[in-house]
């Protein structure tokens, strides 16, 4: 049984479909990092898991649990951080961290979870009273203080500082050891890079791509681009025989400046042609191609299209 299970998920809202015949599957011990530009659709897919929105169609399934009837058992294997998460504003840190770890058989330490996301200066602050990086991190210990079987994780460290970030997956990463279960919806290539089993795009309510994060670029960029500067323009006759190299898709120059695209090891080949025709170069560069770019290229737009809000600066 996988641990999450959508199928066929359809969400409309009036006449706009915000999810169109969504198939997805988390295993337990699994990473999966649902990835769009604005608007994709992520939030309507997680909010279906967590039991929040009623599908128009499809099924949604989290440990064989239909969220939206078995709310009660669901809520004792499932953490969801979720974007629009509203706790309680008049009860404190530890107040709140202790009163979720009351939903669950089983859990961590309130104080320790609380030490572990630094919020032990605030534990007796106030909801309402908290930055926006503070109720973020506030809203992380809610959702994994109860060592969830199935974690649903929206914008995860958005506006956390870099520390606090990499701190913050490291939890995450010792949740999947643990056999846990995490859907990531996720705007940062590299929280993607670093935690994603798979992934799966959305754009305009559809699945647009699944594949490893590795895979995806593989398959959607599969060329490199190497740039050199020479010490003098080249000549029309060197510049049509680096077109004719075997793998080569573009030879552009501008001045001194040569830019190559290709599949294979352009650096190598095109290097190579350079010194057989006796051009002298001063620079090197090769880039390849990452999220990024496989994100660009699928949907148009980059992987972190809006930039969401630092509430973290608010701590300062
Ligand atoms: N309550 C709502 N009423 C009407 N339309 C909605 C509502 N919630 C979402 N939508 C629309 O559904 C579509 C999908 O929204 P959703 O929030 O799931 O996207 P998302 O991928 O999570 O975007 P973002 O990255 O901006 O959070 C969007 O076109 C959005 O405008």
């Amino acid at each position: 049984m996988h641990a999450i299970e959508v199928r066929d998920l359809t969400v409309r809202y009036g006449t706009r479909t915000a999810a169109d015949g969504i198939d997805l599957t988390v295993d337990p011990g699994e990473i999966v990092g649902l990835l769009g530009p604005n608007g994709a659709g992520k939030t309507t897919v997680v909010e279906t898991v967590a039991g929040l929105l009623a599908p128009d169609r499809g099924t949604t399934r989290v440990l064989g649990l239909d969220p939206r009837r078995d709310r009660a058992r669901l809520r004792r294997v499932l953490g969801a951080q979720l974007q629009a998460s509203a706790l309680h504003s008049s009860l404190t840190v530890r107040e709140l961290v202790r009163l979720h770890r009351s939903f669950h058989p089983d859990g961590h330490d309130p104080d320790r979870m609380i030490t572990a996301l630094g919020l032990e200066e605030q534990a007796a602050t106030r909801f309402e009273k908290l930055s926006g990086g503070q109720a973020q991190r506030l809203s992380i210990a809610v959702a994994l203080i109860g060592a969830p079987r199935v974690a649903l994780l929206d914008e995860l460290t958005t506006g956390l500082d870099p520390r606090a970030r990499r701190e913050v997956w490291a939890l995450v990463e010792r949740l999947r050891a643990d056999g846990t279960a995490v859907l990531l919806v996720s705007h940062l290539m590299e929280e993607v890079d670093r935690l994603c089993d798979r992934v799966v795009v959305l754009d305009r309510g559809r699945v647009v791509a699944r594949d490893s994060p590795k895979g995806l670029v593989k398959r959607t960029c599969p060329g490199r681009r190497v740039r050199w500067r020479t010490a003098e323009p080249l000549d029309p006759g060197t510049i049509a025989t680096l077109e004719r190299l075997p793998g080569i898709s573009s030879v552009e120059v501008t001045g001194e400046r040569l830019t190559v695209t290709g599949e294979g090891d352009p650096l190598r080949t095109v290097g190579t042609a350079l010194v057989r025709a006796g051009v002298v170069t001063v620079e090197t560069r090769e880039e390849r191609p990452g999220l990024d770019d496989a994100f660009l290229a699928l949907t148009g737009r980059p992987l972190s299209d809006a930039p969401a809000p630092n509430p973290e600066e608010e701590d300062r």
